[in-house]
């Protein structure tokens, strides 16, 4: 029989996505499957996932779930379970899963995830019926603020009669910690031993995500490099003294990327599919690319720089702040931009404004278009991602697997995937990208004057793609680390 894990998020390929947490949750399933363990995943019943369940088959009903009437709906994320919590008082609103049309976050987000987070506890411990016995799970596992509180309901909320469930917290960016005055906890359901420094109390008031870390059995982060860096208060936002205190018990596993979707001999996308072999077929999808964009197609014939790409949040973390101040020097060293993006309001005010005073070498496109993310990586010479903090990153792994050359901060998963073009590494001839040190105007400058010179030896150029596209960040090596600690947890 299969290991049973509940995995509970606020978002999932392919029914809602805001960022990369919800690649890694849509992935997990099939990561894990071969190792003898079965995922089902609990998600919100948001418009977007309630229109992809074919038929509502209800397994469960709450009178009461936060105040709420809701229902568990069944349905398939692939070939693996999915479960919807469709509750329409707290997810039956337009906008994004956490904001309204105008951006402003919904003023219950505590209740809605919480809720979202009860519910998955519950069900953890044998709530949900299947063929008319209970549905014990052997693991719990919380991704990000959203679900902080599953943890913490099955520590302080279940009664003594319901065995200890072992549960995982993964932190995909501590960044967002789910913050909220402390008037809330007495609405939570919780036992009032978790009103303390050791429970969810957070400087006056309820976080969480420090529910998350302080109670689940294990936390574990999207990379070892980031799960180092959020011991210090730089990277654990005030956060690292719980992280410390964990210890041991706080691990990385770097993401996997999806090769079934992720991959250009295969990716339909493309306006010419390819390989390490055939890298050639790539200038098919560059010139598809110019022209998208309105980028000048004549700069490689005049002996131009790289066709950088940029597929990001539009925020702070991101550094894109930086790279604005670095676009001038990008378009003086041959270079051209396409930058598909949303975020800040200023920061997509300010690549427009650089798109105009650079017509033909940058563009921009402010919005979210999965398609053309892939037509990027595969029409692209480089791509860049001059993060502050970058927990793992995915669009850089993404980048590898497309002969598209990550240009990267060293920081977080992108120090744990990219090996930068320095001297060694080039002689040696295992470089796959070029990594910058803090997110400096200079840094950031420094890091686009080497890639152009690369790209001028196109031999260097195309051994960097080929190290690259032979690297493996395939979901092989994660889910088995991913299996293990389940198994770890349960023996
Ligand atoms: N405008 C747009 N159009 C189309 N696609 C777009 C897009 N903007 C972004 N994307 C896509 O969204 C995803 C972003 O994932 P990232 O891992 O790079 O960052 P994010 O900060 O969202 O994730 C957080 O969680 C993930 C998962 O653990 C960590 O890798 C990461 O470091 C952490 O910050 C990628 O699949 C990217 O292609």
């Amino acid at each position: 029989m299969p290991l049973r894990v509940l995995s509970v998020a606020s978002e999932a390929v392919p029914f809602v996505k805001t960022g990369g947490l919800a690649d890694v949750v849509g992935a997990l399933p099939g990561a894990v499957a071969p190792h003898g363990v079965e995922i089902t995943t609990l998600l919100p019943g948001y418009p977007s996932v309630l229109a992809r369940l074919p038929r509502q088959r209800v397994v469960h009903e709450w009178d009461d779930l936060l105040g709420e009437p809701a229902r568990l709906l069944a349905g398939m994320l692939g070939d693996a379970p999915l479960i919807v919590l469709d509750a329409p008082g707290l997810f039956d609103r337009p906008g994004t899963p956490y904001a309204d049309a105008e951006g402003q976050d919904w003023g219950d987000n505590w209740r809605r995830f919480a809720a979202l987070s009860r519910a998955a506890a519950e069900v953890a411990c044998g709530a949900m019926l299947v063929r008319g016995k209970p549905r014990r799970f052997d693991v719990l596992h919380s991704h990000d603020w959203q679900a902080g509180l599953a943890p913490a309901y099955l520590r302080w909320a279940m009664s003594d009669s319901v065995p200890p469930m072992p549960s995982v917290m993964t932190i995909h960016n501590m960044a967002f910690q789910g913050w909220y005055g402390g008037d809330v906890f007495t609405s939570l359901g919780l036992r009032g031993e978790a009103w303390s420094i050791d429970g969810v109390e957070y400087h006056g008031g309820v976080s969480l995500l420090k529910a998350g870390l302080v109670a689940a059995s294990a936390v574990t982060t999207v990379s070892p490099t980031y799960a180092r860096e959020i011991c210090a208060p730089e990277f654990g936002r005030g956060l690292e003294g719980v992280v410390a205190a964990r210890g041991g018990a706080v691990t990385g596993i770097l993401n996997g990327i999806d090769s079934a979707v992720w991959n250009p001999e295969t990716d339909d996308a493309l306006a010419r599919q390819f390989n390490a072999r055939s890298l050639e077929r790539r200038t098919v999808n560059k010139r598809a690319l110019e022209a998208e964009f309105g980028l000048d197609a004549s700069a490689d014939a005049r002996g131009g720089g790289p066709l950088f790409i940029v597929i990001s949040r539009l925020t702070w973390q991101k550094g894109m702040d930086v790279l604005l101040e670095t676009l001038d020097h990008l378009v003086e060293t041959g270079g051209r931009l396409a930058v598909l993006g949303s975020g800040d309001a200023g920061l997509e005010a300010g690549f427009q404004a650089a798109a105009a005073r650079h017509p033909g070498r940058i563009a921009v496109r402010i919005g979210y278009d999965e398609d053309l993310s892939h037509r990027m990586q595969g029409g692209g010479d480089a791509i860049l991602v001059p993060s502050r903090f970058e927990p793992c990153g995915l669009t850089q792994l993404y980048g590898l697997a497309y002969g598209c050359v990550p240009v990267v901060a060293r920081t977080g998963g992108l120090a744990d995937t990219v090996i930068d073009a320095n001297p060694a590494a080039l002689a040696a001839g295992v470089a796959t990208g070029i990594q910058h040190g803090a997110v400096t105007r200079d840094n950031l400058a420094g890091a686009l004057t080497t890639a152009a010179t690369l790209y001028r030896q196109p031999e260097e150029w195309a051994r960097m793609q080929k190290n690259g596209m032979a690297c493996d960040f395939s979901w092989r090596v994660s889910g088995r680390a991913y299996a293990e600690l389940y198994r770890s947890l349960i023996s």
